[in-house]
């Protein structure tokens, strides 16, 4: 896979305090990254030393491949963001922006499917000091994508947005990144992020904690099997005999057992089987993203 940004060893101090931590990690060519941890974490630091809006102490910025720098920014033209708040001029229309954003000073007929998509068209003739949170946000996101980025960078885009409109937007995203275009995203919707991303990088205090795939991300910790057995304390007791970890809840009603090998389930349930106990009922329980999230980062 082609790799549009390479991050090497990018580490900032912010008076005496390191905000960055020797973060390296890469993009490649249509990926949707997520960009997760906690406030502070320093998610948006990264995002403004990609774009060269905040110095760092060490480490280097490729965009395919080239070297970027205060002094050397030509493939800045290659990269799309928004960055914390739109920044807008209240007495322009929306419309206006778009022009004055657009590297051909027009709106294109790709800048019209992103008004469409995103369902722009009724406001986009309009004042900016007269939208809403939501459509502020909107017209951040178009003009971050209006010049037909190969690298997107998009900082909380779901802020102010309804559900409608994160579901147009998360259609837009993926359909974009089928064209080639990548994505950085933050955000602490992670119920919205699972849908979208196909890679995820955890920061937490400055460092990455892991760069995974979702599936990945969703096996952290534990992994649990729900049984209903004709017999569950006979079941548990042999489960524990074999040295398999369980749990007995609800007054005998299921059995938890832990599945913390690729052999678990089987060896579960053989020694279900091989003693004549029969299964009424079995479930598996995966963490959600949230709660992988959590003890990754515990
Ligand atoms: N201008 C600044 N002056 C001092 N400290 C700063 C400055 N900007 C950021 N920091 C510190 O850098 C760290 C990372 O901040 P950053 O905004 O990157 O976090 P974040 O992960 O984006 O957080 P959030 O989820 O709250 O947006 C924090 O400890 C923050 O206090």
């Amino acid at each position: 896979m082609t790799t549009i940004l390479q991050v090497t060893g990018l580490t900032k101090r912010i008076h005496k305090k390191i905000v960055l931590k020797d973060i390296t990690f890469s993009i490649g060519k249509g990926e949707i990254v997520g960009l997760v941890g906690p406030n502070g974490a320093g998610k948006t630091t990264i995002m403004k030393s990609i774009l060269n809006l905040t110095p760092s102490n060490k480490g280097d910025i490729f965009i395919e491949g080239e070297r970027t720098s205060y002094h050397h920014h030509s493939n800045f033209n290659e990269i799309g963001a928004l960055i914390e708040n739109p920044s807008l001029y209240p007495y322009l229309t929306g419309l206006d922006h778009l022009k004055m954003y657009s590297f051909e000073n027009k709106i294109d007929t790709n800048t019209q499917k992103i008004l469409d998509s995103l369902e722009m068209n009724s406001f986009i003739t309009k004042k900016v000091k007269n939208y809403s949170l939501g459509m502020k946000q909107k017209l951040g996101i178009c003009i971050a994508l209006i010049n037909n980025p190969k690298l997107v960078i998009l900082d909380e885009p779901m802020n102010g947005l309804d559900p409608k409109s994160n579901v147009n937007l998360r259609n837009l995203i993926i359909e974009l990144s089928k064209t080639g275009i990548s994505f950085l995203i933050s955000s602490h919707i992670l119920s919205e992020l699972e849908k979208l991303i196909t890679q995820v990088i955890v920061i937490n205090q400055g460092e990455i904690v892991t760069k995974t795939s979702l599936k990945e991300l969703r096996e952290v910790g534990n992994n649990y099997l729900t049984l209903k057995t004709s017999d569950n304390f006979l079941c548990s007791k042999l489960l524990s005999n074999a040295g398999l970890k369980n749990n007995v809840l609800n007054n005998g009603e299921r059995i938890q057992a832990l599945i913390d090998s690729p052999n678990s389930i089987n060896d579960i349930c053989k020694i279900i089987f091989k003693n004549n106990i029969d299964i009424i009922d079995m479930d598996r329980l995966s963490n959600d993203l949230e709660t992988s999230l959590l003890r990754l980062i515990d």
